[in-house]
């Protein structure tokens, strides 16, 4: 066994941070955070996060073929330009609910932007239930609507060979599988296979290694799991020192390292005296695992 080791990179406290991905091209990590309506890319080389401030709830960031990014805001796909700090309105989802925003988000092997919408919270986990749905946007910029009656849309990805979709949605406390279509980008024949346990708390972000095994993040469980999508069995856990994980990905050298992100709203004083990095950015080394560069958005 490797020693694993867990380092916080980034320690300006998101309120929530989610969607991380690594930039290979800048080299760095991208994330966002969600109630801090703010766009982050932390350089290893600096050690600096720079952050784009923008007016809605940022929740997913995803690369772009043809350079910038694509981000869901609000209830909107859109174009961020890093440089110009400049943000373009692709298309806009949920046109018939007045309090849904987009939560997480993920680019498919061929080059599409999944992401899904919730209820505003009230506070953390709180919400008006089955106000979300999961919608894909193409790259010729049409979107598709797959199933509403989500309640917290989350961590989503694909297995090796690209046909089967992964999926979270927290408050069933359960990580689904679909069969995937990569032709058309059509899912079928959902069904669960992973149930958290009690301490595992909620599932939230997932990515997956070159082992095919996922990762997920458990929020107010302090940790990530490796889970065994073929047998259903969780095969590793490692805890972090704040309860609030919300995603993670690979990246860095090889994508050989992951990166964890956090949360702290909902945290009183006390909670927060105890977990003073909450909201950071934590990384992880020694796992003995690589992961799966991100795929571009191909529109
Ligand atoms: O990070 C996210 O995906 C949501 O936006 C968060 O609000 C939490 O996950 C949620 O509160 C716990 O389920
Ligand atoms: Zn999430």
């Amino acid at each position: 066994m490797s020693s694993v080791s867990i380092e916080c990179v980034a320690s300006e406290g998101c309120r929530i941070g989610e969607s991380p991905v690594w930039d290979e091209r800048e080299g760095a990590l991208l994330y966002v955070d969600i109630t801090g309506r703010k766009v982050c890319r932390w350089s290893p080389v600096t050690r600096q996060a720079q952050a784009i401030a923008l007016d809605a709830p940022v929740s997913s960031v995803a690369l772009r073929k043809s350079g910038d990014y694509v981000i869901t805001l609000g209830t909107r796909f859109a174009v961020l330009k890093w440089k110009e700090e400049l943000v373009t309105t692709i298309t806009q989802v949920d046109k018939d609910k007045a309090n849904t925003r987009f939560n997480d988000g993920k680019v498919d092997p061929a080059g599409r932007y999944f992401a899904g919408t919730m209820a505003e919270e009230i506070r953390p986990a709180v919400l008006e239930r089955r106000q979300g749905s999961l919608y894909t946007l193409f790259p010729d910029l049409s979107v598709v609507k797959h199933f509403d009656q989500v309640d917290i849309s989350n961590g989503l990805d694909w297995s090796l060979d690209h046909r089967t979709f992964f999926y979270i949605d927290s408050l069933s406390y359960s990580v689904d599988a679909f069969d995937y279509d990569l032709q058309t980008g059509k899912i079928g024949n959902r069904r669960s296979i992973y149930k958290l346990e009690k301490e595992e708390s909620i599932p939230d972000g997932m990515c997956i290694d070159t082992e095919g095994k996922l990762w997920v993040a458990c929020y107010d469980g302090g940790r990530v799991i490796r889970l065994d999508p073929e047998t259903g069995k969780r095969l590793q856990t490692v805890k972090l020192p704040v309860d609030k994980t919300t995603s993670c990905c690979f990246g860095g050298k090889d994508y050989s390292e992951m990166f964890v992100t956090s949360a702290s709203d909902g945290m009183d004083k006390e909670w927060l005296s105890r977990q003073p990095q909450a909201g950071g950015i934590f990384k992880i080394t020694g796992l003995g695992v690589k992961g799966v560069p991100p795929y571009p958005f191909a529109g």
